[in-house]
């Protein structure tokens, strides 16, 4: 077992994803369901993605729904630590199978379902009696064409699927089939909503593995940063629950890093350390010598970031994974490739070099589950807001109690875009929409690569280097040329 190779010899410059292919193998593996996407580096993630620590993507409904399918979320450092202890209790109340209703009861109006729809991928809101028992279901279509004051009771769907909460996912597959519902509810005993699921969602559920901790709940991670009391907010954040702690700044191979993670270390936090972010060898080294697990690798990739303009630092994000991934796994850590990832092949690529898992933000942003508003464009397309975690924005609401001067100077060292749009995609605008293409695309890179597991996928994987006209050539032309 060697690890990744190049086809034509490791190249003298250093290299992103558009740069590289991997090159197909003799495989044993005959069906793309036999690849176990399971991680190695102790976080219990079942499938190899995080969800990046950035408020426009990572909130409470996004941590639900990417956990129940084995990914991870990380929560911002600039959420304050009382909210963040609520959101990991809501988050390990939540159930395994079946998600989080949106729930109205029959006098709420047709303006109030129309806010909460975009909420949910399910597309359902609840309508439920005084007793939290569902009577009917409210979709977008019943909607349309009606006055927004119109109370829910009027134009809701009485004829509802109602199963038992332990109900197996196929079955309930099976009662959606047979009544053409778009969803069915879970009820508890007392015959309570407690759940709903779609079609799609009853076959995820059959398909993935939810992370869960050692109780059987959800599990959930959360930064901090490097400044002020650092031990004191990782302890208030360990004594809420979170399963993984992420101890990030933009330079992580910096003094105040190296203590800030020396002091989370003395804590004994029971939970994976990550701390980042780094590009090269000697990085992981101190970072691993000052108590990380996992190193978070990648200084200016990320879409909203504007480091390297700004400052000329960084480094091509493959290459800074392949050398950083070696030198963790020769010290027995792991790495997590940070940002720049925008098709699955990107986060197959990241595996390839070694990361044991791939870090998401702003491509997550654009879909239901970020906490952003849905707004439209100006043809009408769905779309949210994402901004940079160093962006003006996000710095004058982390500093919100210095006062005007300090703020004014901190604003000057901007390194991120405050307002992008983040277009929803109409075939995949649910977060689950992007991890089964993000699942089937690495599922499918394994196969081609002869490997059974990410491990494997890392010690057979043969790299190739290409051009321009190389990465063009693999794009689809979906309109001709
Ligand atoms: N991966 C990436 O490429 C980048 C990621 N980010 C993300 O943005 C968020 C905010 O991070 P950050 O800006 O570090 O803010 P933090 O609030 O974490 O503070 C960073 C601290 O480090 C000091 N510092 C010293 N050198 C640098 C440097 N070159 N860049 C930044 N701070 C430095 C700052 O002091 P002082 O202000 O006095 O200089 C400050 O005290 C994080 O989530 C981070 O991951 C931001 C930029 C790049
Ligand atoms: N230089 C900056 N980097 C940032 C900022 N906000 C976030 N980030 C980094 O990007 C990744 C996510 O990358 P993406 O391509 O998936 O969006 C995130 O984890 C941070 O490391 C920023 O303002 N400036
Ligand atoms: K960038």
């Amino acid at each position: 077992m060697t690890g990744v190779r190049f086809l034509n010899g490791e190249p003298a410059h250093d290299l992103t994803y558009d740069d590289v292919f991997l090159v197909p193998g003799r495989s044993a593996v005959t069906s793309r369901f036999d690849v176990d996407l399971g991680t190695s580096d102790g976080t219990g993630a079942t499938i190899p993605i995080v969800v990046a620590n950035m408020t426009a993507v990572a909130g409470r409904r996004m941590a639900e729904t990417v956990a129940r399918r084995g990914g991870l979320v990380v929560l911002p450092q600039d959420v304050d630590p009382a909210a963040v202890g609520d959101i990991v209790t809501w988050v390990k109340s939540r159930h395994l199978a079946w998600d989080t209703p949106l729930v109205l009861t029959a006098n709420d109006s047709v303006a109030d379902a129309l806010n909460l729809l975009p909420k949910r991928a399910h597309g359902a809101v609840v309508v439920v009696d005084g007793e939290g028992r569902p009577v009917g279901v409210v979709d977008e279509a019943a909607c349309l064409g009606v006055d927004r004051f119109t109370r829910v009771g009027e134009v809701a769907d009485r004829a509802i699927v109602i199963l038992p909460v332990d109900s197996p996912p196929r079955s309930v597959f099976d009662s959606l089939h047979d009544h053409s519902a778009r969803v069915a509810l879970a009820v508890d005993p007392q015959g309570r909503l407690a759940g709903v699921l779609t079609g799609v969602g009853a076959l995820r559920a059959d398909i993935y593995s939810p992370a869960t901790d050692a109780s059987g709940r959800l599990r959930i991670a959360a930064a901090v940063g490097v400044n002020g009391d650092v031990a004191a907010k990782a302890a208030a954040l360990l004594e809420s629950g979170v399963d993984t702690l992420v101890v990030d700044t933009a330079h992580g191979h910096q003094e105040k890093m190296l203590s800030a993670l020396k002091s989370v270390r003395a804590l004994n936090p029971g939970v994976p350390v990550v701390a980042g972010n780094v590009v090269t060898a000697q990085g992981v080294r101190d970072l691993v010598d000052a108590g990380a697990d996992v190193i978070k690798v990648g200084v200016g990739p990320g879409a909203m970031c504007t480091t390297r303009m700004m400052t000329g630092v960084g480094r091509p994000q493959f290459s800074a994974v392949l050398e950083c991934a070696a030198e963790a796994r020769s010290l027995g850590k792991h790495v997590w490739a940070d940002g720049g990832v925008r098709h699955p092949r990107d986060v197959a690529l990241a595996l390839a070099a070694g990361a044991s898992s791939v870090m998401v933000g702003s491509w997550f942003a654009g879909t239901y589950e970020s906490p952003g508003d849905l707004l439209r464009d100006e043809q009408g397309r769905p779309y949210k807001e994402s901004f940079g975690m160093a962006s003006k924005r996000a710095v004058s609401a982390r500093t919100r109690a210095d006062s005007g001067f300090d703020r004014a100077r901190k604003a000057l060292f901007e390194e991120g875009i405050s307002s992008s749009r983040m277009r929803l995609d109409p075939k995949a605008p649910g977060v689950e929409d992007l991890l089964d293409a993000i699942c089937s695309g690495v599922r499918s890179a394994c196969t081609y690569a002869g490997a059974g597991t990410l491990e494997e996928l890392h010690d057979r994987a043969v790299v190739g280097v290409q051009s321009a006209a190389g990465f063009a050539e693999g794009r689809p032309l979906p309109s001709g040329w």
